[in-house]
């Protein structure tokens, strides 16, 4: 007979039989104790549910007689499934064949496992063989005693609901009463309760250390293993690819872009990913150079090559020996330096300017433009030769346009160095962030990276909306067309002696005029320096000077 019994009141049970199995000198209370003992070292041992509970059953036939015990638990509900359509499934067992255990299925609600399951009530089946709502599921009833058995189920609790049952069957007829075993299996259900419960507690707190170490590793690699570039864009890892693919060979790498797409942060990612990081990396703006100084600037001089050449002065090359030099627009160099360039490149020798002697260097390339190059020789303004020598390694960077996914990892970071700086506590809403996504970026990173330092220092609110922002999003005005990037250096300094640069007031330009270049090359400051015939440092020191940086 079937009965579901409120926790408190357990089916009355039938007295002892003469007939049972147990020897009559069994002292249960001390298997009991047995019982309890080995289960709690167990728990001591090892908090893994699967090892505790599987021992568990098998103490509970071993000392009590409780055989074939299962622990029938709720099977994932995938998303949509409804109460009645969930199911639970032998995960331990004790005494079960494979097969058993395997077809040890219930949907909620079925048989006498799916009642418990379902009601949250234990269930005590005196006579397995009496009870139509039996099913012989797991167990066929040939595989079970020829004496009259029974079957015991007791829900499996974790914060109040049922997760599952722990189910035995027994020959009823024994000395042992059905009560003492179903107080004891309260027990041990109570602890598997609790053993899940810790299980799922501590596989959540390993999904969260999961999480964050995953952010973490993220934002490793972001800072130091992808060398500060941020972005995730498939176009950025592609010229990231290329980029890691060539670093350990010495081949003369060329990046092209347009300006600011990072050119120097990959010019700089070439040098840490290969085997020279540890050696100097030395960074040449060739539009900063007049042409006059690009001699003595690349390759150094000797004492007396000029006038005010008190002494020996080692060029980029020289210092970047055994390093990396990164020649920036290179487009800009002079012909005369051209051919000067193409020869160190090809005998890894120099001579300094003024000197005879030839001085071995050891210098790996790295190139950038966002000038066709390919036009400038068929043009005539660049040599062909060193344009191949160039061009073995040529990486594409892409465009803002080309990788928005990546606008807003990059504003964010840019919000956070800002707020750094200035001290500031500024965030972006999200309407905001969708805003900069969906702007074109003409100056790439360089105008996103302004524009956010901008937006730091004067936003009126710390949670800046997409309305706020407009105000400061670049207009037509603001996109005067660049500079050509074949301009050519305007005259300005003519130097004294060919090298020395003549004297220009340091308040040749007003703040306004500073500013205005700058708004017109996308805050890119050779270019602006160039607009108003000053070197880059000429440009730096006015702008600091004008209090603008
Ligand atoms: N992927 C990136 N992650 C973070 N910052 C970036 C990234 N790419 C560029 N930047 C930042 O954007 C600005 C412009 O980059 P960079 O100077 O390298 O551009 P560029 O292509 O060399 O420009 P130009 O051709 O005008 O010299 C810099 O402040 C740089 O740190």
């Amino acid at each position: 007979m079937f009965a579901c019994a409120p926790a408190n009141h357990p089916t009355p049970m039938p007295p002892p039989h003469r007939t049972d199995p147990d020897t009559p000198a069994t002292d249960w209370h001390a298997q009991e104790l047995l019982l309890m003992r080995e289960v709690m070292k167990l728990v001591g041992r090892s908090l893994a549910p699967a090892f505790v509970l599987r021992e568990m059953l098998h103490l509970m036939s071993e000392l009590l007689g409780l055989n074939r015990g299962r622990m029938v638990l709720a099977d994932e509900a995938t998303p949509g499934t409804s109460g009645a359509e969930r199911t639970a499934s032998v995960r331990h067992a004790y005494g079960l064949t494979a097969e058993e255990a395997a077809r040890g299925v219930f949907r909620w609600g079925e048989g006498i496992t799916g009642r418990v399951l379902a009601s949250g009530l234990p269930a005590i089946v005196q006579d397995v063989d009496a009870e139509p709502l039996f099913l012989f599921r797991t167990v066929a009833r040939a595989q079970l005693p020829p004496q009259t058995v029974a079957f015991i189920a007791l829900p499996i609790e974790v914060n109040g609901a049922t997760v599952g049952v722990l189910a035995c069957h027994r020959i009823r007829s024994r000395q042992r009463h059905l009560n003492d075993d179903l107080a004891l299996l309260r027990i041990l259900a109570t602890l598997a309760g609790q053993l899940l419960q810790l299980e799922q507690l501590v596989a959540e707190e390993r999904r969260q250390l999961a999480a964050r170490n995953q952010a973490l590793e993220h934002a490793l690699d972001v800072g130091s293993a992808r060398y500060g570039l941020i972005g995730r864009s498939p176009a950025l890892l592609r010229a990231l690819g290329e980029l890691e693919r060539v670093s350990q060979s010495q081949a003369t790498v060329l990046l092209l872009g347009e300006s600011g797409t990072g050119k120097e942060l990959f010019a700089r990612a070439v040098h840490l990913a290969s085997g020279r990081r540890d050696q100097p990396f030395i960074k040449v703006n060739c539009s900063a150079i007049p042409d006059t100084l690009f001699e003595s600037e690349l390759f150094g001089y000797e004492r007396g090559a000029f006038t005010g050449a008190s002494t020996a002065r080692a060029g980029w090359f020289e210092q970047a020996n055994s390093g990396t030099i990164f020649l920036d627009e290179i487009g800009e160099l002079p012909l005369a330096m051209q051919s000067k360039l193409l020869r160190t490149l090809q005998e890894g020798t120099l001579v300094r300017l003024g000197g005879t002697r030839e001085i071995r260097v050891d210098v790996r390339l790295v190139a950038a433009t966002n000038r066709d190059l390919a036009r400038e020789v068929q043009a005539g303004g660049f040599r062909q030769d060193l344009y191949y020598r160039l061009n073995v390694i040529p990486i594409r960077l892409p465009s803002l346009r080309e990788r928005r996914e990546d606008v807003r990892a990059l504003a964010l970071h840019f919000v956070s160095r800002a707020n750094q700086a200035h001290q500031r506590n500024v965030n972006l809403a999200p309407d905001a962030l969708a805003r900069l996504e969906a702007h074109d970026w003409p100056g790439n990173i360089r105008e996103l990276g302004n524009l956010i330092e901008r937006l730091v220092l004067l936003a009126d609110h710390t949670l800046v909306t997409a309305a706020a922002l407009e105000r400061f999003m670049p207009t037509a005005l603001d996109r005067a067309p660049p500079a050509p990037a074949s301009a050519p250096i305007p005259p300005a300094l003519p130097a004294a002696g060919g090298l020395v640069r003549d004297y220009l007031s340091a308040t040749s330009h007003d703040a306004q005029t500073l500013q205005d270049a700058l708004t017109r090359h996308q805050g890119n400051q050779s270019r602006a320096a160039q607009s108003l015939g000053l070197t880059l440092r000429q440009f730096g020191y006015r702008l600091r000077k004008a209090g603008l940086r």
